[in-house]
């Protein structure tokens, strides 16, 4: 029987169609695109069904919409198409594998881990005294977007200096700093907001912003809360909310 004539190079196949179709739904679990994969997903299934049955006027009738649907498909997950070849192009960079930067000097865009020290002082005085602080930290990605949208700062790392920008009376205390390569790249600047369902309701759009540019990006955040003095460290859009200063210097450390 055919149909059971199954090829090596099939097998890898169904492994990458799995794995992609593992990988999409990480990307818009908690989302309201989530809903849609899953309706998109019983459709492809009835499809399949009666192809396999044989039922020629409602399977043309569905091939048509198929034909149509690609474009449908690319207008209802533009955010998400946008988002997984964002992060495909930041965590598998060939360009910056191979750059002669990466090969003889700084391995990564980020921070050195002895930056992680000031930048765990800080969040630890502004919770002390509920200062609202939001701050990115780059990976491999620079995260020149998001830095554009702010005044550039370009300073060495300094708790004083960072506590000094979330001053409540401070013109640049309103948005997130953004970290990278070993510096204080800039503030004030203007994240993406997430619109995970995940997060709990009474988390408002600094906690939101730090969950999106981590949904976007390979970056970290750390939020410091206004509202509650709490500190919340998230990566790879996930929140690890209410973190004590040493956890947040270990979470730290497992990343830069
Ligand atoms: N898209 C964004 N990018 C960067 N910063 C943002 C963004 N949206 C909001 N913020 C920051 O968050 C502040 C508003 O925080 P809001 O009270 O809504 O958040 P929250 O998550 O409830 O935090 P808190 O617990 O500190 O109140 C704004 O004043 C601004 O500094």
């Amino acid at each position: 029987m055919t149909f059971l004539d199954i090829r090596f190079i099939d097998l890898i196949d169904i492994t990458l169609v799995a794995y992609l179709m593992y990988r999409l739904y990480k990307l818009i679990r908690g989302t309201v695109a989530q809903n849609i994969f899953f309706g998109l997903f019983a459709f492809i299934a009835f499809w399949l069904f009666i192809k396999f049955l044989n039922m020629e006027l409602s399977t043309a009738i569905i091939d048509n919409i198929v034909n149509v649907g690609v474009i449908a498909l690319i207008v209802v997950f533009q955010q998400e198409i946008r988002r997984f070849f964002l992060l495909l192009g930041t965590k598998y960079n060939i360009a910056n594998r191979f750059s002669f930067e990466k090969i003889f000097s700084t391995p990564s865009t980020g921070v050195m881990n002895i930056y992680n020290k000031p930048i765990v002082r800080t969040c630890q005085n502004l919770a002390k005294t509920k200062t609202g602080a939001l701050i990115v930290i780059s990976k491999k990605s620079e995260l020149l977007d998001y830095v554009q949208t702010g005044e550039l700062v370009n300073a060495v790392i300094s708790s004083r200096l960072l506590e000094n920008i979330f001053f409540k009376n401070s013109p640049l205390h309103d948005g997130a700093v953004i970290v990278a390569q070993n510096k204080i790249k800039a503030a004030g600047c203007i994240l993406p907001v997430s619109q995970s369902f995940d997060l709990p309701k009474k988390l408002g759009l600094r906690h939101r912003a730090a969950l999106g540019v981590t949904e976007a990006t390979d970056a970290s955040a750390i939020v410091v809360s206004e509202e509650t003095g709490k500190i919340s460290y998230f990566h790879a859009g996930e929140i690890n909310h209410g973190v004590t200063p040493d956890e947040l210097e270990k979470l730290l450390a497992q990343e830069y």
